[in-house]
């Protein structure tokens, strides 16, 4: 498979007033399209600050990040903000939809932000992707008349909508109990099975092992072998 995206030799330091603290150190590595990746790792060890980075959401970095052959660094914030739109959807720990919204609507608001999508084909979009994570028959409902894993199964279809290259997820099975966790981490591995790259920071030991790729951070280095 062709290569999506790729880091190399990215270091990302924090000051605090007093000293720096270095919360990703030289780390390269890449990841190809239909590719799942598992990025664990204890609390401090870089994941959040990695995963920033990857959503083009921080760009305070110093070394190279290369998402569908274009230099993040290269880009001004109009076209960095295009170019997550179009390529990357997100999926949280807390689900983050929009309470007041119906389903159908969390579905359809990354749309209205993605000049390239007709508005006369947001609502059949978002059936379909609805319509793939097996909630077609709840378009009507508020997040609150859900589940846990319907409200995660419905971030999914939200990160599909402008069908990007890249998934993200924080935590993703983190408020879900174990077997609802387990569908939720198979439905993200789909994904990839349809061409989609997911990437995952997990706690979670099962999520990580169902990953084609794992990558433990300690101390914001790439550990090996451990
Ligand atoms: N905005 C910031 N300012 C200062 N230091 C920061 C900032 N963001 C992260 N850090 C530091 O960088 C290091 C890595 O933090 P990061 O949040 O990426 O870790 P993490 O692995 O995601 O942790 P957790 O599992 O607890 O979420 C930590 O030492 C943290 O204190």
């Amino acid at each position: 498979m062709a290569e999506l995206l790729k880091l190399d030799k990215v270091t990302r330091a924090f000051s605090d007033g007093t000293q720096q603290v270095m919360a990703l150190s030289n780390v390269s590595f890449s990841v190809s399209e239909g590719e799942t990746l598992a990025i664990v790792g204890p609390s401090g060890s870089g994941k959040s600050t990695l995963l920033s980075i990857l959503g083009l959401l921080d760009r305070g970095y110093k070394g190279t990040y290369t998402i569908s052959d274009t230099n993040a660094a290269a880009l001004d914030n109009q076209q960095l903000a295009h170019l997550r739109n179009r390529e990357i959807g997100w999926v949280f720990q807390n689900f983050n939809l929009i309470s007041h919204l119906s389903v159908l609507h969390n579905v359809v608001l990354p749309m209205r932000y993605n000049r390239e999508i007709d508005k006369r084909a947001y609502h059949q979009r978002a059936l379909a992707v609805l319509d793939s994570v097996g909630l077609k028959d709840k378009l009507d409902a508020k997040p609150s008349q859900l589940s846990g894993g319907q409200q995660q199964r419905v971030a999914i279809a939200r990160a599909l909508a402008n069908q990007p290259s890249l998934v993200l997820a924080d935590e993703p099975t983190g408020n879900l109990d174990s077997k609802t966790g387990n569908m939720i981490s198979e439905l993200l591995m789909s994904l990839a099975q349809a061409g989609t790259t997911v990437i995952i920071v997990t706690h979670d030991d099962k999520v990580a092992a169902k990953c084609d790729t794992q990558i433990r951070l300690k101390d914001g280095t790439i550990a090996h072998g451990e």
